[in-house]
C-alpha cells in the first residue's frame, strides 16, 4: 500500500508518497502561488505517483467541521486567491479515494504523536513558532477540533513590565504570535531571528511569552508533552529558559512531568508534517 502526504503551506506545499510507518519514499516542494497553479502540480504529483489515500494539512484558516458549508475550504486567508478556496473538494473531484483533511499543524501534531517524540503517549500539543504561531492537539491519539480548529497561536498573555513593542499580529495587541513569533523578533531587533545572538536579551522576553503559553496549554488541556517546532526554537538555548520560567508560572499548582521532558523539540524534525500525512491518510483508510 503507498500512502500520499500534502503539506500546503503559505509558501510552499510539499507532496510525499511513503508506507504507513512513516517511511517517506518520494517528496517534492512546489511554491504556492494561486490556486490553479499550485493544485495542478500537485494533481500532476499524485498522478505520476498513484497513492490508495491522502492526508492533508493546509494553512488556514480551514473549515474543518462536516457540519458546516466551508467543510474542506480554506475560508479567510488574505493570502491573494486562496480565500474561499475548496481545496477537500478540488482533490475529490480528482482523487477517488479517502482523504483527511485537516490543519497543517494538526497534520505535524499527529506525525509526533504517533511516529515522533511523543509516540509513547496519548496526549500531546505540537506547537511551531515560526512566521505565525499555531498548535495541533492531541487527546487520547486523536486529534482534538472543537466547533472548528483551535487558534492557539493568538492565545492572550500578559505583557512583560516595560515591554511596550507594537504588536505584529494585527487582531491583538497581546498574543503570542503578535509578541513573540519569527517577525516579532525581526522587528524587536532588526535582525532576521538566525542572526541574533544567542545570548541577545529579546530572548529571555520570547522564551517568557511562550512559557505562559505552555502554562495556559498545561491548565487547559493536561498534555502529557508540549514539543515546541518552528524557527524561533532553533534557537535551542530557549527551552532552559522556558523550562524555568514555566516552573515559575504553574508555581506548583500541579504535578507535571520532569520539564526536560515535558517541553520538548519535535523528534522528527521538520518531517512532522509529511509523517503525520501519511499516517492521516492511513487513518483515513481504516476509517473509509
Ligand atoms: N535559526 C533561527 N533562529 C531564530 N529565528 C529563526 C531561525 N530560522 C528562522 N527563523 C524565523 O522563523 C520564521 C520562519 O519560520 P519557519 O522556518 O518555521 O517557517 P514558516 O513555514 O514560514 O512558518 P509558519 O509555519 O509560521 O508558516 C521567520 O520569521 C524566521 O526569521
Ligand atoms: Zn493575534
Amino acid at each position: 500500500m503507498t500512502l500520499g502526504a500534502i503539506e500546503a503551506g503559505g509558501t510552499k506545499f510539499v507532496c510525499a508518497t511513503g508506507n504507513e510507518q512513516g517511511d517517506v519514499f518520494d517528496r517534492v516542494s512546489i511554491p504556492t502561488t494561486t490556486p490553479a497553479e499550485t493544485m495542478a502540480a500537485v494533481d500532476d504529483y499524485f498522478t505520476t505517483h498513484p497513492v490508495d489515500a491522502i492526508g492533508i494539512g493546509s494553512f488556514g484558516p480551514i473549515g474543518v467541521n462536516p457540519d458546516t458549508p466551508k467543510y474542506g475550504y480554506i475560508t479567510t486567508t488574505p493570502k491573494p486567491g486562496w480565500g474561499d478556496f475548496n481545496f477537500l473538494g478540488h482533490l475529490q473531484a480528482k482523487f477517488d479515494m479517502p482523504l483527511y483533511w485537516t490543519t497543517d499543524v494538526n497534520e505535524a501534531a499527529y506525525g509526533e504523536a504517533e511516529m515522533g517524540i511523543a509516540k509513547d503517549v496519548p496526549n500531546s500539543i505540537y506547537m511551531t513558532i515560526g512566521t505565525g504561531v499555531g498548535a495541533g492537539v492531541i487527546a487520547n491519539n486523536r486529534i482534538f477540533n472543537g466547533r472548528t480548529h483551535t487558534e492557539l497561536g493568538h492565545m492572550r498573555i500578559n505583557r512583560l513590565p516595560g515591554d511596550d513593542f507594537k504588536s505584529a499580529c494585527p487582531y491583538h495587541d497581546i498574543c503570542l504570535e503578535g509578541l513573540a513569533a519569527g517577525p516579532a523578533v525581526g522587528q524587536r531587533t532588526g535582525k532576521a531571528g538566525k542572526d541574533v545572538a544567542a545570548d541577545d536579551p529579546v530572548w529571555a522576553i520570547v522564551a517568557d511569552y511562550i512559557a505562559q503559553a505552555c502554562v495556559n496549554l498545561t491548565v487547559s488541556f493536561a498534555p502529557d508533552k508540549i514539543i515546541l517546532n518552528g524557527g524561533v526554537m532553533k534557537q535551542k538555548q530557549l527551552f532552559p529558559l522556558i523550562h524555568e520560567k514555566f516552573q515559575s508560572y504553574l508555581n506548583g499548582y500541579e504535578e507535571v512531568p520532569p520539564l526536560a521532558e515535558y517541553i520538548v523539540p519535535a523528534g522528527l524534525g521538520d518531517n512532522s508534517g509529511v509523517v503525520g500525512g501519511l499516517l492521516l491518510a492511513k487513518l483515513a483508510l481504516t476509517e473509509a
